[in-house]
């Protein structure tokens, strides 16, 4: 069971605290979203706890079980969908999920097909619709081996049909992973228990 630690975390960028005095612990089966306005640090927020980015004060800290596991090491536990996460341009579908499949480890072989995909299997991901990358970003993300899920902005460029497969996904993952979910669109993180809000 792999526990993240919030104690009292503070971030600041160029003298301007982004948000102080945030603590939490995160649990699987306790799908948390954190909310705000643009700009109040949901993004940053999120990095902070996947140790991305250094907490300017306070601390950070994860545990499976009774195990401490290091800030370098968390990335091995995590998988990740924003905006800001770049998908490789210059491969094809095909080439992408093997290459996520060497880094990570995927628990499905039908990727392509659960995506809806399949036309696409040789096309290079630059000429893919931002809605496909999103898809693609989102299904390697639920289906990487790791026990922690963070998903920014998760139904950007989302059409009604593939906003239904993620909230379907969710329901599936909710009893397995830790997820974290920032955004402010209620209908991507309705199935969250916790909320919290930033100013
Ligand atoms: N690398 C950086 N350097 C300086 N300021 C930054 C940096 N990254 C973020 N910020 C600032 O931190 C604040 C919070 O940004 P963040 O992206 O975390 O907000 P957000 O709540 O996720 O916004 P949105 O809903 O628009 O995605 C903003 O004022 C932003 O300009």
């Amino acid at each position: 069971m792999l526990t993240i630690y919030a104690q009292n975390l503070g971030k600041k960028f160029n003298n301007e605290w982004i948000f102080r005095n945030f603590s939490f612990e995160f649990q699987a089966n306790k799908p948390v979203a954190i909310t705000g306005n643009n700009g109040s640090g949901k993004s940053t927020l999120l990095q902070v706890i996947s140790g991305i980015l250094p907490a300017s004060e306070g601390k950070i800290f994860y545990k499976v079980n009774d195990k401490v596991i290091t800030t370098e090491n968390f990335y091995k536990y995590l998988a990740w969908a924003s905006p800001y996460m770049e998908l490789v341009e210059e491969l094809t579908l095909t080439e992408m999920i093997q290459f996520h499949k060497k880094l990570k480890g995927l628990q499905t072989a039908h990727l392509v097909e659960i995506l809806r995909l399949e036309n696409a299997r040789h096309k290079y991901i630059k000429n893919f619709s931002s809605g496909m990358k999103q898809r693609l970003k989102l299904g390697l993300a639920f289906y990487s081996p790791v026990p922690v899920l963070l998903l920014d902005e998760p139904t950007t460029n989302l059409d009604q049909e593939n906003t239904l497969w993620y909230r379907s996904e969710m329901q599936r993952l909710l009893g397995e992973k830790l997820i974290i979910v920032a955004s402010n669109q209620p209908e991507e993180y309705e199935f969250c228990k916790v909320k919290i809000s930033l100013q």
